[in-house]
């Protein structure tokens, strides 16, 4: 792992870039300073100390929030001029399942918001379900489900438009630890095939080794970036490995 602050991989330019992102929240700075770019098809994993303001940070990129001061562009766009709907893909802590819809209708709630014709989107919930490992459960009902298959629903829902950037919120940290490391394994498989650039959020160094290309680390109060790390191991990477502990371990010493 090179431990160089600020470390950027040479690859081409950035679909996220932020540029001095400043937040508050009434009198208390919450993030300050903040500049980052994320390259294409890039895992990008925020970490710190809980209350150091990755959520906020995550809104921020999403446009959920707005900063009170610095520069968000979005593949080069400026982030209110992205169009977010087919291109943003967003994965809370919460599966947010909703229970009066079957998988099916649930799925499909994310291409609500946009304008393709019913065929196409029958098609692209048949795709997505498929993707997940959820072909066959179209009709079942979210209390009938266990936890990784509502996992696995929620991860459908936020893929289904098909997004350029897929913005995620410790959509795992419910899930118990087998379930969870079967989900990184999805996940990881789905990002190599869409070539999609992931942004996450974890408080869980383990996690963020396991599956980051760089790890953002944040330090509270006010939030901001204390070092960027490029973890270099070879895929997959196994929890309990020799070369992921000793990484596990260094990352640890920084948070
Ligand atoms: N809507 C809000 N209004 C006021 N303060 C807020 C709001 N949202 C977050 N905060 C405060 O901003 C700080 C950062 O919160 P944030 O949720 O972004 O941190 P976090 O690193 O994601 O924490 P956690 O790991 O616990 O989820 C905290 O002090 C929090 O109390």
């Amino acid at each position: 792992m090179s431990q160089l602050a600020f470390a950027e991989p040479a690859i081409s330019a950035a679909v996220i870039e932020l540029s001095g992102v400043e937040k508050r929240f009434g009198s208390l700075p919450v993030l300050n300073d903040i500049s980052l770019k994320v390259y294409q098809g890039e895992i990008v994993a925020l970490l710190g100390a809980s209350g150091c303001g990755k959520s906020t940070l995550l809104n921020i990129i999403s446009g959920l929030l707005p900063p009170e001061n610095g520069v968000i562009t979005l593949q080069g766009e400026p982030i209110e001029r992205f169009r977010r709907w087919h291109k943003l893909g967003y994965l809370f802590q919460e599966d947010r399942l909703l229970p009066w819809r079957n998988v099916r209708q649930n799925v499909n709630f994310g291409l609500e918001a946009g304008n393709l014709g019913r065929e196409e989107r029958r098609q692209r919930v048949e795709r997505v379900l498929k993707l997940v490992g959820l072909e066959g459960f179209g009709d079942a009902w979210p209390h009938q489900l266990s936890g990784g298959m509502r996992s696995r629903v929620a991860l459908a829902r936020s893929l289904v438009v098909e997004p350029e950037i897929l913005l995620m919120d410790e959509p795992f940290s419910k899930l118990d630890p087998q379930i969870r490391s079967t989900m990184h394994d999805e996940l990881l498989r789905i990002q190599q095939l869409t070539n999609m650039t992931v942004v996450m959020v974890t408080h869980d160094v383990e996690e963020a080794v396991v599956l980051a290309d760089r790890v953002v680390i944040l330090k509270p109060h006010p939030g901001r970036i204390h070092q960027i790390s490029a973890v270099d191991l070879p895929r997959p990477r196994v929890p309990t490995g020799k070369t992921v502990t000793e990484q596990v371990r260094l990352l640890r010493l920084e948070v």
